[in-house]
């Protein structure tokens, strides 16, 4: 990896961990993360009484003494059941820090997507990321539990490598190497050993490794698309099943599958290599230690009790400083998991730079309306949709958008509602609870019915906001009397109600609300024409003060509204009153 990677990686891990570890919550985050690394370090410390209890176990075998044999034997089970008990509580504590800074960020995560739009800049930018929902939902939960348990890691085996680096130098004691005529002295030559060892192993490890970051991203990446498939295959069971789409939506899972088989199989390949070196690595560093202590033993000038615990400490020191060998596979997963989470941000903070030259006045009491208004295609070229339209909504008690299909219509009603960014001019907006838009496709939100007919009203308000003698009263005006019954069921209403119906039930939402303007973009297309006027008639005499803005194609809206908009070509408008 290249240092300008390193800093790339570091840089975003920094972006994406001093939140939380800045945050309100900050000092219980440190408080257990202090106790975790304290229990790292009693465990530690009673690796090297067992170090010391290898050499004590082995010389008193070596000396058939009975009695100290079940005093040591004593000894080590009181050793075990503390280091059991603190590796216990060190994963249950380093748990319980996860779950805290996931919910936190997973918080972070969630508002950010959905605050000023986000969700749908990024989709119109289309810098609409390969599923952000994964993102949020697995990424951010790896994210968390990697760099707690690589971090801690890292701290242990520093400690654990300072500690027997000292007992493992003052074992070692001093050889004397003859090259040419001069002799060297080296003082701990097994500390040296081990570290040109790990040395080496960290940079093979790297060199046969550090494919994987990329192919982990791949994968991630290749899994989601996958899933995304099928789920948009789940969404429109019916438009498929019309179609008998099976066997093209077959074909495209399948390419997606080979796809992530294929990236799979250069994972398993790499990773072979990876463990075949890391194995070698590891079996050749539980004999080397031996073969150097082998001399010393049949020179008479050591006790096996030596030997076991030289070669013990040796394996803890080569250990700790192969942590980077041990821990490759976990690393590359971090990187993979850093950079998607970093692209989310990058492209949600794009997002929501997103320069308009449109000016909107959100909470207007003297205008309502365009002025100058120029829309945009979000291409190269940008063309123009429409061209220099202005238009005073308060003058009209009700209006009608029409044109030609893809002439700009609905593009008019997005630039209203301040979700276009490709448009110049001024838009005047009255207050957020004082207009309601009805999109060309109803939307119906999982839950229960009530939540969805009084949709974006949030669930807790809604029984505050609107009596059931209300919305059942709304319910039969728009012709639904046949949901009376069925406010608190709740189901995926948009799979159970015909279009004509979750179009109706659009429409209530519009007489639950009560708004001062009211802007439908075919929002009753499914419904026959008598039904449709019906719906119109009705609005007007509930809401006589509500300012209608429709688009349609049909005619026979004419007779309802006051005033027509016309778009046409090249930008071109006019309006018929
Ligand atoms: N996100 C987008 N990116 C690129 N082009 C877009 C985008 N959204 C809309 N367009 C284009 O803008 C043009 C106007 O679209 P719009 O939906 O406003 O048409 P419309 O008049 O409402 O059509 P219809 O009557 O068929 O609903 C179309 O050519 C469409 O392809």
């Amino acid at each position: 990896m290249t240092s300008r990677r390193i800093m790339y990686y570091l840089q975003a891990f920094k972006i994406l961990a001093l939140g939380y570890w800045r945050s309100e919550q900050k000092w219980k985050a440190y408080g257990i993360l202090a106790v975790v690394l304290i229990l790292n370090l009693a465990s530690v410390f009673l690796t090297v009484l067992v170090n010391d209890w290898y050499k004590e176990f082995w010389d008193v075998l070596q000396a058939y003494e009975f009695d100290s044999f079940w005093y040591l034997v004593g000894k080590f089970s009181l050793i075990a059941a503390i280091y059991i008990a603190i590796g216990v509580y060190s994963v249950y504590l380093q748990q319980l820090l996860q779950i805290k800074w996931r919910e936190w960020l997973t918080d972070k995560y969630l508002v950010r997507w959905m605050e000023n739009r986000a969700y749908y800049k990024l989709k119109l930018m289309g810098k609409d990321m390969d599923n952000p929902d994964q993102r949020i939902s697995e990424d951010i939960n790896q994210f968390v539990a990697l760099t707690l348990s690589l971090t801690i890691g890292l701290v242990r085996q520093l400690i654990t490598l300072v500690a027997f680096t000292v007992i493992l130098w003052n074992l070692s004691g001093i050889i004397t190497v003859p090259i040419g005529s001069y002799e060297f002295t080296i003082y701990g030559y097994m500390v040296w050993l081990s570290l040109v060892y790990s040395i080496v192993g960290t940079y093979l490890t790297h060199k046969v490794g550090k494919a994987l970051i990329n192919l982990n991203y791949e994968q991630q990446k290749y899994e989601a698309d996958f899933r995304f498939a099928m789920m948009r295959v789940r969404e429109n069971t019916e438009s498929i099943a019309f179609y008998r789409g099976e066997k093209p939506e077959l074909e495209n899972f399948l390419t997606r599958f080979k796809i992530v088989i294929g990236n799979f199989r250069d994972i398993m390949t790499r990773q072979k290599i990876l463990n075949g070196f890391t194995a070698g690595y590891g079996q050749l560093a539980i004999i080397i230690p031996l073969l150097l202590a082998a001399p010393r033993w049949f020179a008479k000038e050591v006790q096996v009790g030596w030997i076991m615990q030289v070669s013990n400490a040796f394996g803890q020191v080569q250990g700790a400083m192969s942590y980077f060998v041990d821990a490759y596979t976990t690393i590359a997963q971090w990187c993979s998991v850093v950079r998607r989470l970093d692209g989310f941000n990058r492209h949600v903070s794009e997002a929501l730079d997103l320069k308009s030259d449109l000016m909107i006045d959100n909470a207007s009491n003297i205008k309502v309306g365009i002025e100058n208004v120029d829309v945009f295609l979000p291409n190269k070229n940008k063309d123009v949709l429409i061209k220099n339209c202005t238009i005073d909504l308060m003058k009209y008690q009700s209006l009608l958008i029409m044109g030609a299909s893809g002439v700009g219509k609905s593009t008019l009603l997005r630039t209203l509602a301040g979700l276009w960014s490709y448009a110049k001019g001024n838009v005047y907006l009255p207050k957020e609870e004082e207009f309601l838009f009805l999109p060309q496709r109803p939307y119906l939100p999982l839950g229960s019915l009530r939540q969805a007919i009084s949709y974006p009203v949030v669930e807790e308000v809604i029984s505050e906001k609107y009596s059931d003698e209300e919305i059942k009263e709304i319910l039969i005006a728009c012709k639904l009397e046949n949901l009376v019954d069925k406010l608190d069921i709740v189901d995926d209403w948009s799979r159970i109600l015909s279009l004509g119906e979750q179009q109706r039930i659009a429409f209530a939402r519009i007489l639950l609300y009560k708004p001062k303007f009211v802007f439908l973009d075919e929002a009753t297309s499914a419904l026959d024409e008598t039904l449709e006027g019906n719906l119109y008639d009705m609005l007007k005499t509930y809401l006589p003060d509500t300012r209608i803005i429709s688009i349609a194609h049909r005619s026979s809206l004419i007779c309802k509204h006051q005033a027509i908009l016309k778009l046409k070509e090249k930008g071109c408008w006019e309006i018929h009153e």
